[in-house]
């Protein structure tokens, strides 16, 4: 607690804490706006501690309600402070929302990488996406409820440690990476940002847990792309093998096919190392395509509305998919179309988030659940959003075209993905229902794409040391 206070006084040094709200009471955070309640409320801190809580979280006759938003505000979160690295990104400003909502702590830590790497490349979300200041302003605005925020790279271990110090999380949800295995694979700048920056910002985060937190909880975004596509079934990250007489449980093989995907890997290898020697809680989530965009938090209000990328690099497969439908593009299946994933909803995403946080891992050895609900072919998705299309007079055309990846495009592919169902998953499959909804948000807002970012912009086999796909250049290839 002194510590805590001590740096709270001492300023924020490197560390951008935003303001979640106008008002000058809450400017320093749910953290800050607290500790003030506290201090004036004398001896009858317990009390007033409480009495504090409950008016802050409480939605008022103003507030956004279960009954006319369908969100759920609760505190069923309520003491866990949960901090998301990546929480300005697709699944992580999803996530944040749906943990404050239900009374966790939140705090974000974001870099902004996200937003540039669209501004580099040219790029911008189908969605209008407003500023991470804007966002906690309209959720503190809508629901009451604070979220502080931390602006810096979790590479500069100085502003790290300082954020960390100061908001001492149980849970760090970590997002905060190059995710984009095309990105990983536009050139040699790009793959070895890819691998620093995931690599090095993962070993921070574990250096700052062991040092300053050591009972807090890691629940890591893995990807299932680092398994690859084995000939056997894919087990939950360990795999029971005899070997000329011998039995062990061993990581499951890695075989990663981008940059990306393989930075995902190295990291594994290092929080399974870090997990046995300094006895560190760690849960490697490793997860599908994630489709959809619309949770009930982010669609309260345009101002939370989450990010929807169909350009070549950033888009997923589903998600692209969907707005070629809308803008009346041929869907793109790269080959054969016989690749197979795990897939599942957005929803799930940040479901799946809570009950790792509600249910850690233990110390000492890396925990690994596989984070999916449905596994389909490329093919299967095109002719899904084709059928989805036709209901809405949509005549969506399908095309193959040239394979940008070098990747098996017809395989064998078993994946297990019972851990998290274990735990309370309920998955919202994929049906009409999601199809419809992603659809109406894509024609909702389609006079925003720019259909030259649909193309594959890069070539596995034309990675090389130039930077070849910059701005317009990307569009035209
Ligand atoms: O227009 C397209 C786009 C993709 N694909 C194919 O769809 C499959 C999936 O590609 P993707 O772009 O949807 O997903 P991927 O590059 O694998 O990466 C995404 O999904 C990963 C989970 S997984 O795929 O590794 O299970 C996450 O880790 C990544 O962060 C996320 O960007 C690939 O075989 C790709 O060739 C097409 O056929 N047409």
């Amino acid at each position: 607690m002194n510590t805590r206070s001590n740096l709270r006084t001492r300023g924020t040094g490197a560390v951008v804490r935003a303001a979640a709200a106008p008002s000058a009471s809450v400017s320093r955070g749910a953290r800050g706006a607290r500790s003030c309640h506290f201090a004036a409320a004398g001896s009858k801190r317990g009390v007033a501690r409480q009495t504090v809580r409950d008016q802050r979280l409480a939605p008022t006759k103003a507030i956004a309600t279960e009954e006319t938003t369908g969100v759920t505000l609760n505190n069923e979160g309520k003491g866990k402070r949960v901090l998301v690295v990546g929480g300005d990104g697709y699944c992580g400003w999803a996530s944040a929302l749906h943990l404050s909502a239900r009374g966790y702590e939140v705090a974000i830590m974001d870099n902004l990488a996200r937003r540039n790497w669209d501004q580099q490349l040219g790029y911008d979300s189908l969605t209008p996406i407003a500023s991470i200041h804007k966002r906690v302003a309209k959720w503190k605005e809508l629901t009451g409820r604070d979220i502080t925020l931390y602006l810096g790279d979790i590479c500069d271990f100085e502003f790290l440690a300082e954020a960390w110090k100061q908001f001492e999380p149980e849970h760090v949800v970590h997002f905060g990476e190059q995710r984009s295995a095309p990105y990983s694979m536009l050139d040699r700048e790009r793959a070895v940002y890819t691998q620093v920056n995931n690599v090095s910002g993962t070993i921070n985060i574990l250096y700052a847990m062991k040092e300053f937190t050591p009972d807090c909880h890691m629940v890591k975004l893995g990807t299932m792309g680092e398994y690859g596509t084995p000939n056997i079934d894919i087990e939950e990250g360990y795999l029971d093998i005899t070997h000329n007489g011998r039995t062990d449980t061993l990581p499951y093989p890695k075989q990663g096919n981008s940059f990306y995907h393989l930075s995902k890997i190295h990291d594994s290898t290092n929080m399974i190392f870090c997990a046995k020697t300094w006895g560190l809680k760690v849960t490697d989530l490793n997860q599908g395509v994630v489709y959809g965009v619309k949770t009930p938090e982010t669609s309260l209000d345009e101002t939370l509305i989450n990010r929807l990328d169909y350009d070549s690099i950033f888009g997923t497969a589903l998600n692209r998919f969907v707005i070629q439908a809308a803008v009346g593009h041929p869907i793109t299946v790269y080959g054969k179309g016989g690749q197979t994933r795990g897939f599942l909803d957005i929803r799930d995403t940040v479901r799946c988030i809570q009950l790792a946080i509600d249910n850690p891992a233990e110390q000492g050895k890396m925990r690994v659940m596989n984070q999916f609900t449905e596994l389909f072919s490329v093919n299967e998705l095109a002719s899904l959003v084709k059928d989805a299309g036709a209901k809405l007079d949509l005549d969506v055309q399908v095309t193959s075209v040239p394979n940008p990846r070098i990747e098996a495009e017809e395989h064998y592919y078993n994946a297990k993905n019972s851990k998290l169902k274990d735990l309370g998953l309920e998955p919202h499959l994929l049906g009409d229902a999601i199809l419809d909804s992603l659809l109406n948000v894509a024609v909702e807002y389609k006079d925003r794409c720019d259909r030259q970012l649909i193309l594959p912009a890069n070539a596995w086999g034309s990675s090389g040391v130039s930077r070849h796909f910059v701005g317009e250049k990307a569009k035209s290839i």
